[in-house]
């Protein structure tokens, strides 16, 4: 399982749930990433921790200001980005041109989508994965796995029919490993997860409980 946690615009010491994301990888050999924002990528990644971008730009070099652009991230030491995430919503080419922007920088791409309707149509452009993350959910203290089964079953099924090569990865409400458990036991073979450990009293302990099943 790869559990990525996105660190949204949380106030939560980006630095310091990293090194613990980055020790509890080691510890266990449990692939865990980090997204935070743009601006608090290098730093991030200078702790080892694998590094993703919340975002970039369906843009090349040039004029595009206030934009991200995949190069930037990556040099910065971003590996991986998501994209249309439920709070930065893209319309459908602009996913597109944001995947292969992503792709140019050599960036893993995980689009993100609603429902597995959107999910069928994510997975057709091509990315290395997608997430399904219910919008109600997100930031609630239950599970997608537990709230709404289905859906990521249904996901991986939406995935599977287009593109079996597409990892399908689920979010929402996760904070605990018997949760990253279930999400496996539906098909899912990644988590996306953020208030949980950004919001936590210590991040590292829950990180620690959320691969324990999986470690
Ligand atoms: O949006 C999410 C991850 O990208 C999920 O957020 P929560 O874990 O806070 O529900």
């Amino acid at each position: 399982m790869f559990v990525l946690v996105n660190l949204k615009t949380y106030p939560c010491d980006p630095i310091a749930v990293a090194t613990a994301a980055a020790d509890v990888a080691d510890d266990t050999g449990v692939r865990v990433g980090i997204a935070p924002q743009a601006a608090d990528i290098a730093r991030v990644a200078e702790t080892g921790v694998e590094t993703w971008a919340q975002h970039v730009d369906p843009i090349d070099y040039g004029s595009n200001t206030g934009h991200t652009l995949a190069e930037t991230a990556a040099e910065a030491g971003a590996t991986g980005t998501l994209i249309n995430h439920s709070e930065h919503r893209l319309k459908l080419a602009d996913i597109d041109g944001s995947v292969r922007a992503a792709e140019r920088a050599d960036l893993e791409t995980c689009v993100c989508a609603n429902n597995p309707d959107q999910i069928g149509a994510a997975t057709a452009l091509g990315p290395d994965s997608v997430a399904v993350e219910p919008p109600e959910l997100i930031g609630g203290d239950v599970s997608v796995a537990t709230a709404d089964p289905d859906i990521v079953t249904d996901a991986v099924e939406a995935a599977g029919a287009v593109d079996e090569s597409v990892d399908v990865f689920c979010g929402a409400g996760i904070s605990t490993g018997d949760d990253v458990d279930a999400a496996g036991d539906l098909g899912a073979t990644g988590v996306l997860l953020a208030s949980g450990v950004a919001k936590a009293d210590d991040p590292r302990a829950v990180l620690e409980d959320l691969v324990d099943p999986v470690a």
